[in-house]
């Protein structure tokens, strides 16, 4: 049975995936080699569930309870008596790698361990461990306690216990499933990074403006957001390692980063968690 889990990397998606499982009576250790990751992600955590009881979505008193369920720490041995980790650090193959080497010296041999990653594939993290039927792609969506998708990806040596665990832990959240073989980008990124690519060689190519092109898809195409908002909201550089990865994959020139996105990557305008990207905060 599946009581406490590990969440590695503190970061937007880290603190939204610790907020969830605690809402949901999970126990959960937080790890981050940041304290002020740390510190920003519980303190984030407290507010929006706050703000979730304000809207009458929860009960005033499990915001404390929830947030008391969680333990920050920077010591990931204190992650070896989880029986589930999703891993949410940078979108950087690796540190991944590194990460899920130490993880699987660390966590109870029974445990299963996850990856949020957008785009790297499950089986190559799979294989630095020693329990490769255990590793699986748990692909939540930014803000995780708001968006109900959570994508699982299959490796090519996931169990199917390991997918049945997973897949009972997604809809015990109360979230629905999309399953994925474990190609570039998955589902989601395959079909999403390309547009946001797109849009942002409209911007480099003077095509448009940046509230243009984002006009353009919201109100043309029924689309939340625009794309280069969205693109601010996921993280430029993140956006940027997913279509690096979706190149890389396929070898194919259809997937080439704009180098406008490379050089906003380079400037350090990452969009909403930087304060600039095409927008400014
Ligand atoms: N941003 C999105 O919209 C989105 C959506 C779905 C999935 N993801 C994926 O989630 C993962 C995290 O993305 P994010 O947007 O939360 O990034 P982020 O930059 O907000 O957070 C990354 C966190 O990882 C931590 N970190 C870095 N190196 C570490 C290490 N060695 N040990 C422990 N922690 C470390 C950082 O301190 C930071 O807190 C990535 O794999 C990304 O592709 C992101």
């Amino acid at each position: 049975m599946i009581t406490t889990v590990g969440v590695l990397g503190a970061g937007q998606m880290g603190n939204g995936i610790a907020h969830v499982f605690a809402q949901y009576g999970y126990r959960v250790f937080l790890y981050d080699i940041s304290e002020a990751q740390l510190e920003k992600a519980v303190n984030t955590i407290r507010q929006n569930l706050e703000r979730q009881a304000r809207k009458g979505a929860i009960a005033e008193s499990l915001v404390g309870e929830t947030v008391g369920r969680i333990t920050a720490t920077k010591n990931m041995a204190d992650l070896a008596g989880c029986d589930f980790c999703v891993e949410a650090v940078t979108e950087h193959e690796p540190l991944k790698l590194d990460i899920f080497r130490k993880l699987d010296e660390i966590v109870q041999p029974g445990a299963i361990l996850a990856s949020n990653t957008s785009s790297i594939p499950i089986t190559k993290i799979a294989s630095v461990t020693k329990r490769p039927t255990k590793v699986i792609g748990m692909h939540f969506m930014n803000p995780v306690p708001v968006m109900k998708l959570v994508e699982v990806i299959r490796g090519h040596a996931t169990s199917d216990e390991t997918f049945s665990l997973t897949a009972a832990l997604v809809a015990g959240l109360e979230k629905e499933m999309a399953v994925s073989q474990d190609y570039p980008g998955f589902i989601v990124n395959r079909v999403l990074i390309p547009m946001i690519n797109e849009a942002i060689f409209a911007l480099y190519e003077g095509i448009a403006t940046a509230e243009d092109i984002d006009k353009g898809m919201k109100l043309g195409t029924n689309q939340p957001m625009g794309p280069l908002v969205l693109a601010d909201f996921i993280g430029l550089d993140t956006v940027l390692a997913i279509a690096g990865v979706l190149y890389d994959g396929f070898k194919d020139p259809k997937y080439r980063p704009c180098p406008l996105l490379v050089k906003m990557v380079n400037a350090g305008d990452l969009g909403r968690k930087s304060g600039r990207g095409f927008y400014t905060y």
